[in-house]
This record gives C-alpha cells, sequence and structure tokens, in this order.
C-alpha cells in the first residue's frame, strides 16, 4: 500500500508545528523519518495515525484520504506504534495483541487466534503470552505492541521510535522483522546508524519542514549531519553488510 502525504501543514492549539509537508512512500517500502528533538517527528506521525487533522495538505493510502475514512477502515488500513502508549486496565500480553484484529469484520476466533500466536512468536514474546502488560519490561512491551501492530495486518505500519527500550539484540530483530513482514513502513528513528542500516528511503525533518530526502547513504552526509545535528559525522562502510554506518563527535569551537 501507498503513503502519500501531500503538502500537510499541522497545528496544535494554534501554533504551527509542521508545514508544507511531501512525503512518499511506495508500497512495501521502509522509510524513515530522522531529525533533532523537537523537529516535529511526532507531531507528523500523529497525523498518520489520526491522533491530529491537517490544518493543510491530505495523507493518502493507495490514493485515498485518510481522515476521510471511518476510524475502523483507517485501521484496517494502517497500524501505530506511538511513542508513549498508555494501557490502563491491566490485560494479558495476548489479550493487547488481540486487539489488533478488531478492525478486522470477517474474522474467526480460530483465524484471530492463529495470527495473534504467530504475531507473538515472530517478535519473541510467545512466552509472556499470560503475563499482565502493565508488569511487562520496557522492552518487552515494546515488543507486545509491535506484535500487536503486525497483529493488525496493516497495508503501512507507523512507528515512533519503535527501538525505543530494545536492548541492541531486539533493536536489530525488530526492524528487521518489520521490513521482512510486508507493510509500508514510516518510522520515526533517533539512531542515524538504524536508519542507515534498514530504510530504503531517509526524510530528514528540521524546524517542521522537510529539508532533506533519499536513500540513507546520499542523505546522511557530513555537512547535512553538522548543520542538522550539530555533530562532525565520519561514515564508514559496516565490513559486512557494505551499509554507511557513523561514528560521531562533537563540531569543533568556531575558531
Ligand atoms: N501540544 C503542543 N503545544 C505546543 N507545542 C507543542 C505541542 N506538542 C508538541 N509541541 C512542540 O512541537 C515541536 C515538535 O514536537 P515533536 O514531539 O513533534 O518533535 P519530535 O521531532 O518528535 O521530538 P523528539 O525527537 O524530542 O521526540 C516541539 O517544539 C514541541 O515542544
Amino acid at each position: 500500500m501507498r503513503l502519500d502525504i501531500e503538502d500537510v501543514t499541522l497545528e496544535v492549539a494554534g501554533t504551527r508545528l509542521v508545514e508544507h509537508i511531501d512525503l512518499t512512500v511506495g508500497s512495501g517500502a521502509f522509510a524513515g523519518l530522522v531529525g533533532p528533538n523537537g523537529s516535529g517527528k511526532s507531531t507528523l506521525l500523529r497525523a498518520l495515525y489520526r491522533a491530529l487533522r491537517p490544518a493543510g495538505g491530505v495523507v493518502r493510502l493507495d490514493g485515498d484520504d485518510l481522515h476521510a475514512m471511518d476510524a475502523r477502515a483507517a485501521a484496517r488500513r494502517l497500524a501505530a506504534l506511538p511513542q508513549e502508549s498508555s494501557a490502563e486496565f491491566d490485560f494479558t500480553a495476548a489479550e493487547v495483541v488481540a486487539m489488533g484484529r478488531l478492525p478486522h469484520r470477517d474474522r474467526t476466533a480460530a483465524s484471530d487466534r492463529e495470527i495473534v500466536a504467530r504475531a507473538m512468536e515472530r517478535t519473541g514474546v510467545a512466552h509472556l503470552a499470560d503475563r499482565g502488560f502493565l508488569g511487562l519490561s520496557g522492552g518487552e512491551k515494546q515488543r507486545v505492541l509491535i506484535a500487536r501492530a503486525l497483529a493488525q495486518q496493516p497495508g503501512v505500519l507507523v512507528l515512533d521510535e519503535p527501538t525505543n527500550h530494545l536492548d541492541v539484540a531486539h533493536q536489530l530483530e525488530v526492524l528487521s522483522l518489520v521490513r521482512d513482514s510486508g507493510p509500508t513502513v514510516l518510522a520515526a528513528l533517533h539512531d542515524l546508524n538504524l536508519a542507515a542500516a534498514h530504510c530504503d528511503v531517509l526524510y530528514v525533518l528540521d524546524g517542521g519542514r522537510i529539508i532533506a530526502h533519499g536513500p540513507p547513504h546520499d542523505v546522511l552526509r557530513p555537512p547535512l549531519l553538522a548543520e542538522v545535528f550539530g555533530v562532525r559525522a565520519h561514515p564508514v562502510r559496516h565490513p559486512v553488510t557494505g551499509a554507511v554506518q557513523l561514528l560521531f563527535d562533537l563540531l569543533p569551537p568556531p575558531a
């Protein structure tokens, strides 16, 4: 499923936080949204999971206006993992993952069980099925929520810092899993090396605007990283994957 964000402007309480965003993710592609703290990444993603309605512009899924759909139809097409998810009741992990099935009309108990079990296996949380969600560690919760998003079987998956709370092995596993699981992905990522290794295309947000986009090795160049993030970057090649990876230090103070 193709995702198109067309000239989207977002305002909260009368303040314009993000403006004139054009962003496209082709069907099945993995796009990364990177940018410094406060650049507007979460705000933009909130419009995709319909917590914010654009003040201007339109978000399209395969050409259809996301904000013109009813909630259930939107949830059949797009699943989201917001940055801070709250659960007020202590559901079990399996119940939380099963919530991903709710938007689907043609489901049966047996097919739901199978899909939920498969999503939990793939994210490595099957053994947590009967545990209360609130008692899980931060990384376990994150993987349960990713399992829920996969169980939703969306065409588009929107992830806000999906590797938050995950140890290094789970960071790599979860991003590979998401990448291989089929949907079109737009993920906000702070770790530029994870972004370089997993994304087909990167969009750089700064001050509420997209200032660069393209394949990671074209975008993650030292002058841009100095300008946007205020760091000196040294690109190196990963010896196994060949992906561009970056070593950082602070910019020297002006003479
Ligand atoms: N409800 C609000 N009212 C006013 N300003 C807000 C509101 N929500 C967010 N902002 C501001 O909008 C800007 C963008 O915030 P946003 O959370 O989208 O950034 P981000 O790129 O996701 O940041 P981070 O990397 O720190 O998570 C920030 O300056 C933030 O303080």
